[in-house]
C-alpha cells in the first residue's frame, strides 16, 4: 500500500474542503475539481468524482511534470490547472467550480463591461476587482492552455465562458475563500443588474489593492 504520510495534511484538507463546498451547493454531482501542490508534485481530485464524497486514499498523484504516478486517474482538467500554476508559480492550490451564479455570469455574451462590477471591498481585496473571462473550450480541452495562462497572469481567478470558474490560492483554504467570494460577487451582480448601483471608485479600489 502506498505511504501517504508525507502529504496526509493536504489529503485531509482536499477531502474536508471538497465536502464543505459540496454541502453548501458550490458544486453538484461530479462537477468541479481541486488540486494542491506538494513536495513531489501535485495531488488532484479524480475524474468523475463528487467533491462531496472524496476519500483521502483515493486522490490522484502527479509528479512535477504532471505525469500520473499513483492513485485513480486525475481530473480531465489537468491542462487547465497546470496552465494556472504556470501563470502564477507562487500558487499552492486551485479550485475549479461550476457554482451557479458564476456559471450564469459566464453565459452572458462577451461585452466591454466587466461581467462582475467592483461593488464591494472583498471582491477587490480577494480578486483584484476585475476578473477576466476566458473563451469557451470543451471541458478538458488542451487548446485552452494559452488563454488560461494569459488570463491567469492578470488575475488569480478566471471565469470560463459557459462553464464556471478557476481560482488559484496560496493554500487550498485561500483558493476556496476566493472562489466563495467570486460566487457571492456574481450573485450580487445578478441581484442588482436592473438597478442603479454605486460602484467603488478608482481611488477606493486603489486603496484596497
Ligand atoms: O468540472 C469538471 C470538468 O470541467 C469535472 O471534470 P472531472 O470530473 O474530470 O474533474
Ligand atoms: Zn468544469
Amino acid at each position: 500500500m502506498t505511504d501517504h504520510t508525507a502529504d496526509h495534511a493536504a489529503r485531509r484538507r482536499i477531502v474536508a474542503l471538497g465536502a464543505s463546498l459540496f454541502e453548501r451547493g458550490y458544486s453538484v454531482g461530479s462537477a468541479g475539481n481541486l488540486s494542491v501542490r506538494t513536495d513531489t508534485g501535485y495531488l488532484m481530485t479524480p475524474t468523475n468524482a463528487s467533491l462531496g464524497r472524496l476519500e483521502e486514499d483515493e486522490l490522484a498523484v502527479l509528479d512535477h511534470d504532471w505525469q500520473h504516478v499513483d492513485g485513480p486517474r486525475p481530473s480531465k482538467e489537468v491542462v487547465m490547472h497546470r496552465a494556472m500554476y504556470r501563470a502564477r508559480p507562487e500558487s499552492a492550490a486551485m479550485v475549479h467550480l461550476h457554482s451557479t451564479y458564476v456559471t450564469a455570469v459566464s453565459c452572458l455574451p462577451a461585452g466591454e463591461d466587466p461581467v462582475i462590477p467592483p461593488l464591494t471591498p472583498y471582491f477587490v481585496m480577494r480578486l483584484g476587482g476585475e476578473v477576466p473571462v476566458v473563451p469557451y473550450f470543451r471541458p478538458g480541452a488542451a487548446e485552452m492552455l494559452d488563454d488560461i495562462r494569459t488570463a491567469g497572469e492578470r488575475c488569480r481567478a478566471v471565469i470560463l465562458a459557459n462553464h464556471g470558474s478557476l481560482v488559484a490560492g496560496a493554500s487550498l483554504e485561500d483558493a476556496v475563500n476566493a472562489a466563495e467570494e467570486l460566487e457571492a460577487s456574481a450573485q450580487l451582480a445578478f441581484l442588482l443588474h436592473d438597478r442603479p448601483v454605486r460602484e467603488l471608485t478608482a481611488e477606493e479600489i486603489a486603496e484596497l489593492r
